[in-house]
């Protein structure tokens, strides 16, 4: 171990408190900072959420995996405030969580990252961090807007936006519309603009969804540096390379239920897990044609997305001039 290096010791020390522990859903941890009871979400006759018993360890990355339709989203939904449980209770740092809103939950220090939606692409880059300030403390969302509602404030937050754009490299982006960002820089503002509240945990949806590879070891950076500064980070994540590159512990979903726990290096091997993707993903082996079917799909796909792009960025440039 390195005392003499922060960063060395605190992923040291998040994987020391993993040590040992048994691999078995809802296992105890050793200094939890979020503690989930009997959460149950449902949508109709679907129960999308039904976890037990979770932990999430202080100061480590926990990643949150599953097959599509899981109950991962809905989960971090319930946890933060953004849907409202039909059951089941949670404590962030001791304290009760459900029930209460978003905008307060942030404001305790748990703060979760949403996606850059049409309305918020409109605006730039620095009135998105400060919406980031402005909303998680639960004033009017455009109020923040208008610089003379700020008052003494508004020095303080702009120049936290500042230092925050500085680091993640998007300073010189600062007065860009938000929907002009690569899909990579997106990613690094929803980060940034998470961080205005100086939260303790900070959790990550899909952070590596729809980023170019030049972005993605700067990104796997950003989230390890929030460990590093003492954070604790949970992520929902599908690429697998970055669930074994960065996690220090992986919680597994399936059909709404924690279904698995464990290190990253053998969650992938465990039974559960994979009879879990198995199940969701691969019931049987592709033939050549539609393997051939799906890549022409894809790439459909990814032809129209740019298409939509470039509109959007047009339509976001036409609106401000
Ligand atoms: N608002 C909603 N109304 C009805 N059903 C919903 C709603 N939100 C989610 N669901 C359903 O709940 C289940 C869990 O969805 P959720 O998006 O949480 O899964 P996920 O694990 O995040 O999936 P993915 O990895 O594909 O994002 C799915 O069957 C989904 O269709």
């Amino acid at each position: 171990m390195h005392a003499d290096n922060p960063a060395q010791s605190r992923k040291a020390a998040a994987l020391a408190a993993f040590e040992g522990l048994a691999t078995e859903p809802g296992v105890a941890k050793p200094d939890p900072i979020l503690v989930v009871d009997k959460v149950v979400r449902r949508f109709g006759g679907l129960t999308a959420v039904d976890v037990g018993h979770v932990e999430i360890q202080r100061g480590s990355i926990t990643a949150l995996i599953g097959p599509n339709g899981a109950g991962k989203t809905t989960f971090f939904n319930q946890l933060t405030g953004f849907d409202t449980a039909d059951a089941g209770e949670w404590t962030f740092n001791g304290q009760k969580m459900n029930g209460v809103p978003a905008y307060k939950v942030a404001r305790h220090g748990m703060v979760r990252t949403f996606q850059l939606t049409k309305a918020l692409s409109k605006l730039t880059v620095i009135e998105n961090m400060r919406l980031g300030a402005q909303k998680q403390r639960g004033e009017n969302f455009f109020a923040g807007l208008i610089p003379g509602l700020w008052r003494g404030e508004e020095a303080a937050i702009t120049q936290r936006a500042e230092d925050l754009l500085t680091r993640f490299k998007l300073i010189a982006k600062k007065d860009d519309f938000a929907g002009s960002l690569s899909g990579g820089q997106r990613k690094l503002l929803e980060m940034a603009r998470a961080l205005m509240v100086q939260p303790e945990l900070v959790m990550l949806d899909e952070p590596m969804a729809g980023v170019n590879p030049a972005l993605t070891q700067s990104l796997l950076g950003h989230v390890k540096n929030l460990r590093e500064e003492g954070m604790t980070v949970l992520f929902v994540e599908h690429d697998m390379d970055m669930v074994r590159d960065i996690s220090d512990w992986v919680i597994v979903m399936a059909q709404g239920a924690v279904i698995a726990e464990g290190p990253p290096h053998s969650i992938m091997s465990d039974a559960r897990v994979i009879d879990a993707y198995l199940g969701a993903h691969h019931d049987a082996p592709l033939s050549a044609e539609e393997e051939q079917q799906q890549l022409e799909e894809a790439e459909a796909e990814l032809a129209a997305e740019a298409d939509a792009d470039g509109d959007s960025t047009k339509e976001a440039g036409n609106e401000r001039v």
